[in-house]
């Protein structure tokens, strides 16, 4: 054995492990209604490549790793320890903020009537337009460090305040840039199908994604100056059909892009019927899914991505999150961070999805953690505290794991530590 390691934490009050088993990748069903977790004196010991090694007491750690040092110790006796969240679905790249349509919003008006009259994304697309580079770059930045100290050590980010070619691949490589300089990881996603482009029809800006963006966004990663992991549309009445979006995300496929879309959302448009059909790694949003598409996302292991605060800011109509469940879909949990939602934090998400969505806390870690992980194709290496996952954690002050759900907001006060790949990238 090595002499050095990367990382030990030991002696900590509890270790969620989410589940003991590394080769599970997601739970569904029953499986939700319990997380692993390890109890008193816990030892974790992370590999010099930032992988988990060890978990288990800290008596059968000294045992084991007795002569070995350790390039870093954590005395953990105060701490719960969590796997580091995975924010399934966020939007954080623009400029400008939309409190003035947060109060039209609160007054009556709903989500579609601001985007049809012109406001909303379209609003945020010329407010993205107008910044520079250096200033969306510092914003993203600044907004996944608040992510990262919220406890979000993985995050998917995706364009879709361009709309046109130029201004979609200019967020992608903004994406690019400040996967160099922040410590969460990203997983980039296309989502030039965010709205139709003032002065296009729906078909006009299907086409042109198909015939001109995709093909660059395909040159773009062949050179190795992009790397994007899926492909997003905003399918939606009165934005993209789903013919429309199903044409889209298979070419997204055919580029090897995982398919991962907003569906479902404000109208029934059979987005699950079809995303199962395409083979989509992840729907989000199915407030207005069917009794079809539940079956359908089931049998393809097609993973339901849940957006309480969404629900919530515009008072929609919960999705069938028990339904899911009950039937055998994957849930995962994401802040849809976005200038319409404005939460980074996944745990304040979890509190939402147990008290409007009626999850129990299990199944809200879960599905923040590990199921979170699947539907971003890393339910094999993240999203658990298992031996031959990466090293990503949280040191929660709180004397059990329930209590970064149960105080609301007070997620900044709880999390003192925050380390990814065995490396401390927060400390208090
Ligand atoms: N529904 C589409 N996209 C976002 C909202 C984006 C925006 O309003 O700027 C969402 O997931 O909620
Ligand atoms: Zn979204």
């Amino acid at each position: 054995m090595s002499t050095e390691k990367l990382l030990l934490i030991r002696s900590a009050r509890q270790v969620v492990t989410v589940t003991d088993d590394p080769k599970v990748t997601r739970l569904v069903g029953r499986e939700m209604s319990a997380v692993a977790t390890k109890d008193g004196a816990v030892s974790i010991v992370v590999d010099n490549n930032g992988m988990i090694e060890f978990v288990g007491s800290d008596d059968e750690m000294r045992e084991k790793y007795s002569g070995v040092r350790f390039s870093r110790e954590i005395d953990a006796s105060q701490y719960v320890v969590l796997p580091g969240f995975v924010d399934t679905h966020t939007h954080p790249v623009w400029a400008g903020d939309r409190v003035n349509e947060f109060a039209m919003k609160l007054a009556g008006a709903t989500y579609l009537e601001i985007h049809a009259s012109g406001g909303g994304i379209f609003f945020t697309v010329d407010k993205t337009k107008e910044a520079s580079d250096q200033q969306l770059e510092d914003l993203l930045c600044e907004r996944l460090g608040k992510m990262l100290r919220s406890g979000s050590t993985t995050v998917e980010c995706k364009s879709g305040y361009g709309l046109d070619l130029d201004s979609e691949m200019r967020l992608l490589r903004i994406i690019e840039a400040a996967k160099r300089r922040v410590t969460n990881e990203i997983s980039s996603t296309y989502c030039g199908a965010h709205a139709v482009p003032k002065g296009l029809s729906p078909e006009e800006a299907t086409e042109d994604i198909l015939q001109r963006q995709i093909p660059e966004l395909k040159r773009l990663m062949e050179e190795k100056i992009l790397t994007v992991e899926n492909i997003d549309v905003f399918c939606e009445k009165g934005v993209y059909t789903t013919e429309q979006s199903k044409r889209i995300l298979e070419a997204g496929k055919a580029i090897s892009l995982k398919v991962n879309f907003h569906g479902d959302e404000l109208y029934p448009t059979k987005s699950a019927e079809m995303g199962a059909g395409v083979g989509a790694l992840a729907i989000s949003h199915l407030e207005e899914i069917s009794e079809q598409g539940i079956a359908d996302m089931a049998a393809n292991n097609c993973v339901a991505v849940i957006l309480p605060t969404t629900a919530y800011a515009m008072r929609l109509k919960p999705p069938p999150v028990r339904k899911l469940i009950q039937q055998g879909v994957a849930v995962a949990l994401g802040t849809d961070f976005n200038p319409n939602a404005y939460c980074y934090a996944m745990p304040v998400v979890m509190n939402l999805a147990c008290v409007t969505l009626g999850m129990s806390m299990p199944e809200a870690l879960i599905s923040a953690t590990l199921n979170a992980a699947a539907s971003l194709d890393r339910g094999h290496t993240h999203g658990s505290i298992t031996a031959g996952k990466f090293a990503d954690f949280l040191l929660v002050r709180a004397p059990r794991w329930e209590h970064i759900i149960y105080q609301l907001g007070a997620h900044e006060d709880l999390i003192d530590v925050v380390v990814k790949g065995g490396r401390v990238v927060f400390e208090k």
